[in-house]
């Protein structure tokens, strides 16, 4: 978190009137869209993403990769329905400039694309991204063959070298502040000349559920994937060198991003239909199932997707959100509503998110009149009677979306940007306001 900052936009957070019951369909997720987008440019051949999201952080993507050479068509899927990305995949061209935004999946996915350019990609983002851990992703760039301009910052901006082709080999990484880095360099590794050994040594892993997602959609495009969860070593993860097909992909819904309406259900004792929710899926806001349901909801999973209804009664939670660390603002909202103290753990990494995301929550939720305290790794959450005021969010779309929660149910509260939560979800206040109006 860097200092309060001011913004003339304030979004007045609807308060519910009574119990929300909503169908509400979530736009696709934002890491399997930009899963998706690498691995079709690196394919020997074109591919389809079908109902990919259109947010900040997949247009940077989709942006770079054309700026590195590849082709990126709108079109219909080629059973004709649903909106798509047909990926070209091309030589990939250096003398190109990647604008990361603060897009996590941006900035350290693509630098091993562009170890692969035939010439340098310059890359450069927001000012948070200058701040964003990134050195695991630029050792072991460095280790594997690759030539790296960073002014010895081991931070953005940088310029990666594209020499046309890397080594690869054997790498150990500190993943211990992003599981980012490990997806990123298993992501690129089939075209490295020998693949890639990354051997994580740090004492903790977060998000490991996303690197579950990045070794999935490897498999998906034909890679062949070495990894703990299926008899591999502990924390080493092999993939290795292989042409990648090009699939016909339909990207799930982001259940992370359905998070603030099943919450909705849960603070109003309504009812919130998400459509399409995967019977099974990588994603961490599938946890939402359970996190929920133990806050006092209930879910099921129907045709009509997932179910999901509250009581009007919210219970407090002692949780250790390690493995789905992008749920932690939404849950840290619906705990300040809740009739006993909450608990969340294992999250201290994210302070080096969007914003320090610990922080934000303690001084936006106390702001309020909430009673938040930080701990070493995530927070402490003492109910309170909470009144209106202005919700910083900080450049964080999960701030901007947690205040909405924490809007529903308390009056006055204002959202300052809450056009941040296009890194996402852009039309977050529209699909907030048709929920309220049982759309
Ligand atoms: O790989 C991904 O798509 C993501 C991994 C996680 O990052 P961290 O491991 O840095 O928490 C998550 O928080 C982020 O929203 C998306
Ligand atoms: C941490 C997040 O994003 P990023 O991909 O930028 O890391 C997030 O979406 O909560």
């Amino acid at each position: 978190m860097t200092e309060t900052p001011v913004h003339p936009a304030l979004w007045p957070a609807p308060l519910a009137d009574g119990a929300v019951d909503a169908t509400v369909t979530v736009p696709g997720s934002k890491s399997v869209t930009n899963r998706g987008l690498v691995l079709a440019a690196l394919a020997a051949e074109p591919g389809w993403l079908r109902r990919p999201l259109r947010s900040r952080d997949t247009l940077l993507m989709a942006g770079a990769l054309r700026a590195l050479g590849v082709g990126i068509e709108e079109g219909v899927g080629p059973d004709g329905s649903g909106e798509a990305w047909r990926v070209i995949p091309a030589a990939l061209h250096g003398h190109a400039t990647v604008d990361v935004g603060n897009a996590g999946t941006v900035m350290r996915f693509l630098p091993p694309v562009a170890a692969l350019a035939d010439g340098p990609v310059r890359f450069d983002g927001d000012p948070r991204s200058y701040e964003r851990p990134l050195t695991g992703v630029i050792d072991a760039l460095r280790a594997l063959g690759a030539r790296i301009d960073d002014d010895g910052r081991g931070s953005l901006p940088m310029t990666v070298h594209g020499g046309g082709a890397l080594d690869g080999g054997r790498v150990e990484i500190d993943a211990s502040s992003s599981s980012q880095f490990v997806s990123a360099l298993l992501l690129s590794a089939p075209r490295f000349n020998q693949g890639v050994e990354v051997r994580h040594v740090g004492a903790t892993l977060p998000s490991v559920p996303h690197i579950r997602m990045t070794v999935d959609m490897l498999r998906v495009v034909g890679a062949q994937v070495d990894e703990p969860e299926t008899g591999g070593e502990p924390n080493v993860w092999r993939v290795s060198p292989s042409a990648l097909l090009g699939r016909d992909l339909v990207v799930e819904p982001d259940l992370s991003n359905a998070q603030p309406f099943l919450a909705a259900a849960l603070i109003t004792g309504g009812r919130v239909v998400i459509p399409d929710w995967p019977e099974r899926t990588t994603q961490p806001g599938d946890q939402l199932r359970q996190i929920f349901t133990e806050m006092g909801g209930s879910c099921e999973l129907t045709e009509r997707g997932l179910v999901f209804t509250g009581t009007g009664r919210v219970h407090g939670i002692d949780v250790d959100l390690s493995e789905v660390g992008e749920l932690t603002p939404g849950i840290a909202a619906v705990a300040a509503l809740a009739d006993s103290p909450s608990t969340l753990r294992g999250v201290a990494h994210l302070r080096l998110h969007e914003t320090d995301r610990l922080a934000a929550l303690t001084k936006e939720i106390n702001g309020l009149g909430g009673e938040v305290t930080e701990t070493e790794d995530g927070l402490h959450i003492r109910p309170r009677t909470l009144h209106g005021g202005i919700f910083h969010t900080y450049d964080d779309h999960r701030m901007a979306t947690a205040g909405a929660i924490i809007g529903l149910a308390v009056e006055g509260v204002r959202i300052e940007n809450v056009a941040t939560t296009a890194k996402t979800l852009p039309d977050f206040p529209r699909m907030w306001t048709g929920m309220l109006a049982g759309n």
